[in-house]
């Protein structure tokens, strides 16, 4: 379904600037859409013309089918349902307190006195910054202040949420807490829009991107194609994301096995054709191309886990049945995959389950989660792109948890199944604390 929609749109700055030219795009619902394109490319401009801030001179933004109409209470309709994190945090944020902030979209929405509480509480609760509620917000660091930005705006509970360059300014760390935030709204169903000019955050995120250059649109499309796209992201004046060079390099020398392009880590660990040639003995019986078994190696001689089940398919045979045999890798003891519900969190049968499963490898998503963590004094090992990690982790043997709450846990099953199903890896993976049975 198509939620937000441009006509013919171009736009001009009282300057005379011209900022965007004939902007024809569709945003689908429950999508996550990345707006790629250097300085000056008109991402900003769009985005304000997305939810009514600027009047495009010619054509038509479009939310849900119906043109936007530009007298206030039209306005004040749109700017609930689209709202929009500015760049600089510093813009978006003026009340005294925190609380103060998050609370003024919702009052000026009308809502009465104990909702607006409510509204409040929960938001600051979920973006984690409940403890800093009553600072001023010039006290806070860039990270800090993108979340209470991002609280916002969140407070309003708009369907889509559009953020102009999210992580600008941000360390590491914040940068990969506010992706798990939007990650996190996206699950649950928001429609999130961002502007960069990470082409690796664009591409292993977005699940659409448009690449802008000089007020135009130039290429829209799914990630792996985009970003094949070298002529458009060389007019664009942008690189190709590092995953999609590595995978190309590695197809280029015969070593990918699989055609699709890998958009993480784990899947291009997964494209890696396995290149272990040896020479083996093989009975009288045994063809060209056949597939053999040769047992199980572990310890030193096992490569990408603890214990290794080695098959072999037969590339050529020498005289005396003395073979050349690809081998085949598959680690037995994958590791394992807990996830565990915060939502339901008791100390006691936290550090009971850590202790109980022999738990190697703890990681953390959401701010809730690593509290928790905190909290007990469990180092956390993974903080940021942690199903990808615990997967990995997961294929060299360690024991993983996945401090995670209520639908993300789903999330992250769904996520470790699929993971499983196309590289016919089985990594043992199961609820640590499962709702009790009715
Ligand atoms: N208030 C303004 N008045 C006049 N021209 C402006 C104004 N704001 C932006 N522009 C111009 O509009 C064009 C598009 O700018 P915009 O900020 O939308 O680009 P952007 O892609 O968001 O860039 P960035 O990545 O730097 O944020 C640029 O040429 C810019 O100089």
């Amino acid at each position: 379904m198509v939620v937000l929609e441009t006509k013919d749109l171009s736009y001009s700055y009282p300057d005379g600037t011209l900022a965007l030219e004939d902007i024809n795009i569709k945003i689908e619902k429950g999508k996550k859409i990345a707006f790629v394109g250097r300085n000056g490319s008109g991402k900003s401009t769009l985005f304000m013309a997305l939810n009514g801030t600027h009047r495009p001179q010619k054509g038509q933004v479009l939310y849900h089918g119906e043109p936007l109409r530009y007298d206030s209470k039209s306005l004040r309709e749109v700017r609930k349902n689209v709202g929009i994190v500015f760049q600089n945090s510093d813009d978006q944020i003026f009340a005294p307190t925190i609380y103060q902030d998050v609370a003024f979209g919702p009052i000026n929405l009308g809502y009465p006195k104990e909702k607006v509480e409510k509204i409040v509480t929960d938001t600051l609760e979920y973006v984690g910054l409940t403890h800093l509620k009553n600072k001023p917000p010039h006290h806070l660091s860039g990270g800090q202040k993108k979340r209470v930005a991002i609280a916002g705006i969140v407070a309003m509970d708009p369907e889509i949420i559009i953020l102009d360059e999210p992580l600008s300014n941000l360390d590491p760390v914040g940068a990969d807490e506010v992706m798990d935030l939007l990650n996190e709204l996206n699950y649950f169903g928001k429609t999130i829009i961002i502007s960069t000019h990470d082409v690796d955050l664009a591409y292993s995120w977005a699940d659409y991107v448009f690449l802008m250059n000089n007020r135009r649109v130039i290429s829209e499309g799914v990630p792996e194609d985009i970003f094949r796209q070298t002529e458009n992201l060389k007019a664009a004046y942008l690189r190709k994301p590092v995953t999609l060079e590595i995978y190309e390099e590695i197809k280029k020398r015969g070593l990918a096995k699989i055609k699709s392009c890998p958009r993480d880590i784990p899947d291009l660990v997964q494209t890696l054709r396995s290149q272990h040639l040896m020479w083996v003995d093989v009975p009288p019986e045994v063809e060209v191309g056949d597939t053999i078994n040769l047992g199980i190696l572990y310890g030193e001689y096992a490569m990408d886990s603890m214990y290794e089940a080695i098959n072999c398919r037969v590339l050529h045979i020498h005289e005396e049945g003395l073979a050349i045999v690809e081998m085949d890798r598959k680690a037995l003891r994958a590791g394992s995959i807990g996830i565990y519900d915060t939502s339901r969190y008791s100390h006691d049968e936290l550090m009971r389950i850590i202790k109980r499963d022999g738990i190697e490898c703890v990681g953390a998503m959401g701010k809730k989660s690593k509290l928790i963590a905190e909290e007990n004094d469990i180092y956390i090992h993974v903080t940021s792109g942690v199903i990808d990690r615990s997967i990995l982790n997961a294929l060299s043997g360690q024991r993983c948890l996945i401090l995670t709450h209520d639908g993300m846990v789903e999330h992250a099953l769904d996520r470790i199944r699929g993971y499983m199903e196309k590289s016919g890896i089985n990594i043992p993976v199961s609820v640590a604390n499962p709702r009790a049975e009715k």
